[in-house]
């Protein structure tokens, strides 16, 4: 048994939880009021310590790939995957039909454009999309609050444009950061809290209310898990919270993004981890791309190409998405695709390429025999309900539907082929750079060369000069990427970005340019940039 505090007492500040950031309106001092921070504090003495030996666990993992091992199925949890019996829980009706989820940032024009959008569901991002300045996530959780009342609406003081939500929204699903990032602005014991339980928590608490009057329960998207561990953690936090807010167990449900390499090995042990709670899986593409690359960078026989070279056709990834969906559908759960990163562009010839492009990408996710889909902007959404209507036939998705083939470590690793040149390298620093100097003023997610560009995006971009550095890899012109020729190009491709962006415009263009010559060069290969740049945010 849990000890239990009750919510509905008025608690004054436990004082193992300090906030310091300001709380700079009456909504932010409501989303901090006592008794939430009460929650934090249950959910941060509960959680922090086994979210410290998981995390540990992480690095511990990763020295042995180091070393040159590979990836691979587990044997002490074989019985997990033989046992043909066990299923996830129901999946409840509101989860059922996700032909069409659009995905966004968590300002407050996005988030009713998405929940106006057409789409089942809108996945409001806290992770990949967003800048986790203080201001910004405060404020995206006034604006789940207000979404979730219904009561949500904007005027844009640029534009004079009214927004309010429509009668019919999209089902409101929440991404919390994952679970190696902080918040330096709520300590818990005098150290910077989990990320991940500030996001969930104040979500969980500000919103169960709203939602089960709704007839809905609480809905959670979890990124970049790696073990079934991690899985169990979170299943933790869930009982947790049901039985500190004495609500029905499976209140909460959660969808687990399968976006790192390692997990893709423990699919059937996630699900199996999290059975009374999980709905699904989706495939998250981009960091899986990113964390093929991490977990294998010292592996000179798998070394990326350039990452405009990597699509779903790959063997490694079209193995990846059909095991997740043969692994979901034998287990009674959803399997969702992926984000196509082609944005809407106002060129016709250009809007033609990237509706081919959306449509291929679509199809084949729709044959391999995911459930639905993810887009980026409202104008892709009747694109993608259109192709997954005609593949799905008037069925809400295709769970009876289980690919055949055994999908084995083999391929799952297999090495890919493509250029490594310098156009590459120069269109990676590119993205790189802008997409820091953006993250660094506190936007997640940017257009750059008609794609969307957040976090997991920009760390290919990232790890793939990195990784050529690392191993000097000859480019297919016979030059050696040396980090003489990388800082030749850096200079002048900064130099020319900052030309075209104007004064005043690319502030932190320096300070952006400065971090990526650092995590490109360094021999220690940093997890994630936004480790790093969040020590640089305010
Ligand atoms: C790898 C992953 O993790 S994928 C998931 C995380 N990434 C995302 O969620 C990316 C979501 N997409 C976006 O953030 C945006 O589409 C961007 C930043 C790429 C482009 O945004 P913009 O430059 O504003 O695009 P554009 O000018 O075409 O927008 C037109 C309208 O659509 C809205 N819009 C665009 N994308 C979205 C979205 N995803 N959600 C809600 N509204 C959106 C804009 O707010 C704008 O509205 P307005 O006409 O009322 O002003
Ligand atoms: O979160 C999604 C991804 O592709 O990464
Ligand atoms: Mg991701």
């Amino acid at each position: 048994m849990y000890e239990l505090e009750n919510p509905s007492e008025n608690h004054s500040c436990p004082t193992s939880v300090q906030v310091t950031g300001p709380l700079f309106n009456e909504d932010a001092k409501s989303i901090l009021n006592n008794d939430a921070l009460a929650f934090l504090s249950s959910l941060c003495n509960r959680f922090s310590g086994q979210l410290n030996s998981l995390l540990a666990e992480r690095k511990r993992k990763q020295e042995t790939f180091d070393t040159g091992v590979l990836p691979d199925f587990r044997t002490d949890t074989a019985s997990i995957r033989d046992d043909r019996q066990w299923k996830v829980a129901d999946i409840p009706e509101a989860l059922l039909d996700r032909r069409v989820e659009i995905t966004g940032p968590i300002d407050r024009k996005m988030v009713i454009n998405a929940l106006n959008s057409g789409a089942n569901i809108f996945m409001c991002c806290f992770e990949d999309a967003t800048s986790p300045t203080w201001e910004n996530m405060v404020n995206g959780q006034i604006n789940m609050r207000d979404a979730n009342t219904g009561t949500m609406a904007y005027v844009d003081p640029k534009t004079g444009k009214h927004y309010q939500l429509s009668s019919t929204p999209a089902t409101l699903i929440h991404r919390p950061r994952g679970l190696h990032l902080q918040e330096s602005h709520i300590l818990f014991e005098g150290k910077p809290m989990p990320a991940s339980l500030m996001d969930f928590g104040l979500y969980f608490f500000h919103n169960y209310q709203s939602r089960n009057a709704r007839g809905q329960g609480v809905y959670f998207y979890l990124p970049k898990l790696e073990s079934m561990e991690e899985a169990a953690w979170w299943e933790s936090v869930f009982d947790f919270t049901e039985e500190y807010f004495s609500v029905e167990t499976g209140t909460i449900r959660a969808t687990v993004l399968i976006e790192t390499l390692p997990a893709v090995f423990q699919m059937e042990e996630i699900l199996h981890a999290m059975r009374k709670h999980i709905v699904g899986m989706n495939c998250g593409r981009w960091d899986y791309i990113f964390s093929y690359i991490k977990t294998l960078k010292n592996h000179t026989d798998r070394i990326l190409p350039d990452r405009h070279a990597i699509g779903m056709d790959q063997p490694f990834l079209e193995a990846y998405s059909k095991r997740l969906i043969q692994t979901c559908h034998r287990r009674g759960a959803l399997a969702i695709g992926g984000m196509s990163a082609f944005i809407p562009s106002k060129d016709p010839d250009e809007m033609a390429r990237v509706t081919q492009k959306v449509i291929e990408d679509k199809r084949r996710e729709a044959t391999n025999g995911h459930d639905g889909t993810w887009v980026a902007h409202p104008h892709l959404v009747s694109l993608a309900r259109e192709i997954f209507d005609e593949y799905l036939n008037g069925a809400t998705n295709q769970r009876h539907f289980i690919p055949d083939g055994s999908f084995n470590s083999e391929i799952l690793l297999r090495p890919s082929q493509g250029p490594k040149d310098e156009p590459g390298v120069r269109k990676n620093i590119r993205i790189a750079v802008l997409y820091m100097e953006a993250w660094l003023r506190g936007i997640g997610c940017v257009p750059i060369y008609g794609l969307m560009e957040d976090a997991a995006t920009a760390e290919i971009s990232r790890a793939n000069i990195w990784q050529w550095l690392k191993h000097q890899v000859s480019l297919d012109d016979g030059r050696p990427f040396t980090t003489e020729l990388f800082r030749a190009w850096l200079d002048q491709e900064v130099k020319d970005m900052k030309a075209s962006a104007g004064n005043g415009e690319f502030r932190k263009f320096d300070e952006a340019s400065a971090l990526f010559f650092t995590l490109s060069t360094d021999t220690h290969f940093a997890d994630f940039l936004t480790i790093p740049c969040y020590a640089k945010l305010e």
